[in-house]
């Protein structure tokens, strides 16, 4: 199980980034370290394929992104916190949808997980009408349960209560997912989590 960046080059209208970037990881959690503005989010959402390099390829394993897409997407899971992208959705929806888009998702395991973050009782509520900490906790949920060999986590921790928090600090050093998943993440504290590396930009 290999994350690989080589060559990268992607910079916004005003802003170089990424010149010939390149990027190894393999199972276990890499903390991705840098300034604010260091571009921690854009490499993030590079290697999940939200955001389309201008030169260089990203690859989980032996499948290219820009050459397989969509084969690509569905080994790997983007947790950004961003707001939904289907505001018209009930969270049910949402959750419905990730489950029949990612083969082999265990709905089963989702239910474990929204349980574990309180989120059952929010499940028939419109998406939009969630608070911001809640938000996170459907994403890390999704995050937690679908069958993915790569986890993108942006700041797992920020506007999680202290549940949370340790719930998906023991979730994230379980040793059965180390062994099976690589998981980038950002934060700006140490994580407190068993590292198998650092990326500082
Ligand atoms: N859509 C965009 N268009 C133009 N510039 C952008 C865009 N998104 C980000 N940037 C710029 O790119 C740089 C990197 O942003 P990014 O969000 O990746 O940084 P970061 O390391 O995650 O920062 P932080 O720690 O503050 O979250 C910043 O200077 C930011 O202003």
């Amino acid at each position: 199980m290999e994350l690989r960046i080589e060559q990268l080059t992607f910079e916004y209208a005003s802003h170089p980034l990424f010149r010939q970037f390149s990027l190894r990881l393999g199972a276990g959690v890499t903390w991705l370290r840098g300034e604010n503005g260091a571009g921690k989010t854009t490499l993030l959402k590079l290697a999940g394929g939200a955001l389309t390099p201008h030169a260089g390829t990203v690859w989980i394993d032996d499948i290219e992104l820009h050459a397989q897409p969509l084969a690509y997407r569905l080994h790997c899971y983007y947790c950004g916190g961003d707001t939904p992208q289907l505001p018209w959705l009930t969270v049910r929806e949402v959750l419905d949808l990730h489950v029949s888009l990612y083969p082999g998702a265990d709905a089963a395991l989702l239910n474990a997980e929204l349980a574990a973050f309180h989120l059952l009782p929010t499940l028939d509520q419109p998406v939009t009408t969630l608070s911001l900490g809640q938000h996170k906790k459907m994403q890390l949920s999704l995050a937690l349960a679908l069958p993915v060999r790569l986890l993108l986590i942006d700041e797992p921790f920020n506007g999680l209560d202290v549940d949370a928090v340790a719930y998906l600090r023991q979730q994230l050093s379980a040793p059965e997912r180390l062994a099976r998943q690589c998981i980038l993440l950002t934060s700006h504290l140490e994580p407190a989590l068993p590292l198998n590396g650092t990326v500082q930009l």
